[in-house]
């Protein structure tokens, strides 16, 4: 499946089957000698009372992720298709960091509640820095890198740009997420403001590189921005990004709320 080109292997085990391992999960996601994917999602049996399904998440490098917009979007397609949850009302699904609600935006898109963005350097994690800011600065790769850091259930550093087709996505994504700053490592997001309700966005994901689309980083890039009065996610924000467009705003509650496309691509087995 595909979420703006954000591509994920699902693996339905809700009858039980063992999680793959992180060498099953590197071997999937090798695009030449596997499927290939940034992802690999597995759905498991609810571990909550109140969720359709519960599901985990791993990079492309076999490590283990928290959150995945674009995934969760894809899950709940998934399980709407195969008759677990309605086609038409509200539910919930489990992922490791608690539950989301899913609804249908007014395009009958899946939107998801992402949650509360957190600022707060601790929980991030950002060490280095006290106290909570709109924008840090860094010394790395010879100059000084500003950015603002919010977590999703993930990490998130978000660099803003002039022209984001030529921003340094590939030299300084992965020099952040090797910096001491950052102890388990980031997701990096290159962001463009157009307007208060659009933004061009590429992000370099912590477990894989450059993916053509990263929902939790396109809740990321709006809650920094917001924070620093340059969109309006109350009314809501496009984010463009190079793989297809997400919208996210925020509710009543400050929560964030993401929609977008979720794409059945192909089914196979696994024959190694
Ligand atoms: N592509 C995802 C994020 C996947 C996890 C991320 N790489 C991490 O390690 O935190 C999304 O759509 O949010």
């Amino acid at each position: 499946m595909h979420g703006a080109g954000n591509d994920f292997v699902v693996l339905d085990l809700r009858d039980g089957r063992a999680t793959p391992d992180p060498d099953l999960c590197r071997a999937l996601a090798d695009r030449h000698m596997g499927v290939g994917c940034d992802q690999i999602l597995t759905i498991e049996a609810p571990r909550n009372a109140n969720a359709v399904a519960s599901y985990r998440i791993w990079n492309a490098d076999g490590s283990h992720a928290q959150q995945c917009g674009n995934g969760a979007r894809c899950i709940a397609a998934w399980l709407v298709r195969d008759g677990a949850a309605p086609a038409h009302g509200d539910f919930a699904i489990d992922s490791p960091t608690g539950l989301h609600a899913v609804t249908r935006d007014a395009q009958g898109r899946f939107e998801i509640d992402m949650g509360a963005p957190e600022f707060s350097p601790p929980r991030i994690p950002l060490a280095g820095f006290e106290g909570e800011q709109d924008e840090y600065a860094l010394e790395l790769g010879g100059g000084t890198l500003r950015f603002g850091a919010v977590s999703m259930g993930n990490p998130h550093a978000l660099v803003e740009v002039d022209a984001v087709d030529l921003a340094p996505v590939g030299h300084i994504g992965p020099l952040l997420q090797r910096s001491h700053a950052f102890p388990e490592s980031v997701n990096v997001g290159f962001a463009q403001v157009l307007a208060p309700d659009r933004i061009r966005l590429r992000v370099y994901e912590r477990g894989v590189g450059e993916t053509l689309a990263c929902g939790s980083g396109a809740c990321a890039a709006v809650a920094v921005l917001a924070k620093r009065g340059r969109v309006d996610a109350a009314n809501g924000v496009t984010v463009a990004l190079p793989g297809g467009d997400l919208h996210i705003h925020y509710d009543s509650n400050g929560r964030i709320a993401m929609s977008g496309p979720a794409v059945f691509v192909f089914e196979g087995e696994w024959n190694q």
